[in-house]
């Protein structure tokens, strides 16, 4: 592994970026020089090779249109549909992909608005996911600009390869198999000639192109330059879906992951290969070739990983067993050196509800679970499996395959997600299935306790340390957890005088207790969580950032349930898990059930079906026992990272309810439809804790 053979994220060198066109590595060879052959600097090399004057790949596209395919820009033809039955067997087909596409442009969409919100000619986005053939996937546009998105046949079952749609991005990214920018009169037919799309391939293993992945605005003033921040956020997209694709592909394989820099492994910019229990490899994700030197994947596929790295396969199955996701020093050939760590294969899970459909290590590699049943044999107590708690949801899925990897370690979890996303129940799952499941699982809410008191809570006080102290002193919430794990629910509202004491204890692993200059060692694994974007709170300066890293050591984030593919199981499991006997849901309320938004997640979601089984006679839930889904618009999503817009009446409101409920906050917090947990937000926002807070 050479200098420029590999990628870091300020340069993202292997998707060289220009205003023309960012240019993805792709399959195509592209063989790493040796230094002694390559003397230009870090990378000019690439910057030669892959920089594409605008005018070439448009004009070149344009060509195609008018001499290939009899376009006239004057005169589009009507957009092609496939139609309704062979868009839903495409998307079975394409189940894997368009899943773990779908999760990631939630994320994308909502990353772009914001940068979109912040420039000066603000446009509506539309992200689209096409498979290999141009068919939209998917397409999520914000609902004020569905209709048109509609109008311009950004639809699911769309055909938008040049054929049919002319020069565009997601088009003419899939014939040159290359990241593109198509603005404004790039486009082909003159209607599109007031959009801007910037468009990524999304590679799927040993060579597949799986699709494409585009963002683009039907109305853009802004220059082609200012599409830049667009077109490097697709592909850091397109890329993390490559990822998430690849390892759910090959969830039966040991996964290598290598870098030149020992900081990068594990994030979008390493490369990926699949091991099977020989240590033979099974299949390279698309940077791979390029890093070793070769033309393409069929130089590697069948061979052993012993060939090509400076490892035996016993030492590679050691460190899987002994040491998944460490970081260890790796070299390829004698001048090549580099990091890499093993991700271990993934348990066979008992229930069809992690193997997802469309993944194709099963059917692909013909392997499977007798080859990941060997692979992971080694060592693993026989605790209740967190895949019980997942779901089928693939985001999910994957927060529990990754919980499993770190909760027996050192390593900080940190849940992230809205509100009654199930953050806290999914951290006392991780403790029940831990290794410390036998020790105290200790919780406190950070935005529950006034903050004069949480140091005291938290670390405890010896005797006479204040006064109003109890005599004898206190115990505080870290030391009742040795031997555990504490959970510091609403991180972010971890006042900042205490954030250097916190992060003291989280290094040292030792506490000092109020009134005490004696340290006493504390054995605890730290899961914290909150629904506020902490990355903001630290660049606000609002929460410490070496904090932040020190609790990150792996963030998770719980999907909303809107976004949730998986909320038809749900709403039958907590049915069945409310209802004393059986009930039956009519069609037209699971159709409500399944079209609202929830912006409560589920909480509300559970509350709702408490109240709807209170309500139905005969075992029959019917849409009259919903009323909350059908009277009203579904609200809008509560925005993840952001406590939502308060209404100025608010206030009143709650000390209203609290009054009713005689300030008792479970019971106020459940008449308002709310977690306690908010409630204490909200309280503390209005000045309504009972100390004045
Ligand atoms: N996997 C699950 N299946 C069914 N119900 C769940 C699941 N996870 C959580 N819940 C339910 O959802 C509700 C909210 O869960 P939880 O308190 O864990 O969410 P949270 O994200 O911590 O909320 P907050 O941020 O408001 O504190 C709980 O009543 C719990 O019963």
């Amino acid at each position: 592994m050479t200098h420029a053979a590999t990628a870091g994220p300020a340069s993202l060198d292997r998707r060289t970026l220009s205003p023309e066109g960012l240019v993805t590595a792709g399959p195509q060879p592209r063989p790493i020089a040796r230094p002694e052959q390559r003397p230009e600097p870090r990378g000019a090399a690439n910057l030669r090779e892959t920089y594409v004057p605008r005018e070439a790949y448009i004009e070149a596209a344009w060509q195609r249109c008018r001499d290939l395919y009899h376009l006239d820009p004057d005169h589009p033809p009507p957009g092609e549909h496939i139609g309704g039955a062979a868009l839903k067997l495409l998307r079975e087909e394409r189940g894997l992909f368009e899943r773990v596409g779908r999760v990631e442009m939630h994320r994308l969409l909502g990353q772009i608005n914001h940068q979109v919100t912040q420039s000066a000619a603000a446009a509506r986005y539309v992200l689209m996911l096409a498979d290999a053939s141009g068919a939209i996937l998917d397409a999520f546009t914000d609902n004020a600009n569905t209709d048109s998105a509609r109008t311009a046949n950004m639809a699911p079952g769309f055909l938008w390869n040049e054929r049919h749609a002319g020069v565009n991005g997601p088009g003419t990214c899939l014939h040159d198999r290359r990241a593109r920018v198509v603005h404004r009169e790039d486009h082909y037919f003159t209607r599109n000639s007031r959009m801007t799309c910037s468009a990524a391939p999304i590679w799927g293993a040993n060579g597949t192109l799986l699709g494409v992945l585009d963002a683009s605005s039907l109305d853009c003033d802004d220059s082609r330059a200012a599409q830049v921040p667009t077109i490097a956020l697709v592909s850091m997209s397109a890329r993390i879906i490559e990822q998430m694709h690849f390892t759910h592909s090959y969830r039966d394989c040991l996964i290598l992951r290598f870098h030149e820099r020992p900081e990068l492994v594990g994030l979008p910019y390493d490369s990926l290969l699949a091991i099977d229990e020989h240590g033979t490899i099974r299949a390279v994700d698309s940077t791979v070739p390029a890093q070793l030197g070769k033309a393409d994947h069929t130089a590697l596929l069948g061979r052993s990983v012993a060939e090509l790295f400076d490892i035996t396969t016993d030492r590679l199955f050691e460190h899987a067993e002994a040491e998944p996701f460490a970081i260890w020093p790796i070299a390829h050939g004698a001048d090549r050196h580099g990091f890499a760590s093993i991700w271990p294969a993934k348990q066979a899970r008992p229930r069809a509800r992690t193997s997802l459909p469309g993944s194709t290590a099963h059917s692909s590699n013909g392997k499977s679970s007798v080859a990941a049943r060997n692979i992971a044999k080694p060592h693993r107590p026989a605790f209740p499996s967190l895949a019980n708690f997942a779901g089928t949801d693939p985001v999910m899925a994957d927060n529990v395959w990754r919980a499993e990897r770190v909760m027996n370690r050192d390593i900080n979890i940190l849940l992230l997600g809205e509100t009654g996303t199930g953050k806290d129940s999914f951290a006392r799952a991780i403790h029940r299935a831990s290794e410390r499941h036998a020790q105290p699982f200790i919780a406190m809410s950070c935005a529950a306790i006034p903050e004069q008191l949480i140091e005291s809570e938290l670390f405890g006080y010896e005797a006479g340390a204040f006064t109003g102290a109890r005599t004898g002193g206190m115990r505080g919430k870290a030391l009742a957890a040795h031997g555990g794990t504490l959970f510091l629910d609403e991180i972010g509202d971890m006042p900042l005088s205490i954030q250097a004491r916190l992060l003291r204890l989280l290094e040292e692993k030792e506490i000092v207790p109020l009134g005490s200059s004696t340290p006493i060692p504390v054995d605890i694994r730290v899961i914290s969580a909150t629904h506020r974007d902490l990355e903001a709170l630290v660049a606000s300066n609002d929460f410490r950032m070496d904090l932040f890293y020190r609790l990150n050591g792996v963030a998770l984030t719980m999907p909303p349930l809107r976004a949730r593919t998986d909320r038809a199981a749900l709403i039958e499991q907590i049915c069945r898990e409310e209802a004393s006997s059986d009930i039956t849901i009519a069609p037209d309320a699971q159709r409500d059930l399944l079209a609202h938004d929830w912006p409560g997640n589920l909480r509300e979601l559970r509350n709702t079906m408490r109240t709807a089984i209170a309500f139905a006679e005969g075992g029959i839930i019917e849409r009259a026992h919903l009323p909350r889904l059908h009277s009203q618009a579904a609200p809008p999503p509560t925005p993840p990272a952001a406590i939502a817009a308060i209404p100025p009446d608010e206030r009143a409101h709650i000390v209203e309810t609290l009054e009713q409920h005689h300030w008792r906050i479970a019971a106020s917090a459940a008449a308002l439809g709310i977690s306690r947990n908010t409630l204490y937000r909200k309280m503390h926002r209005y000045g309504l804790m009972a100390d004045g807070t």
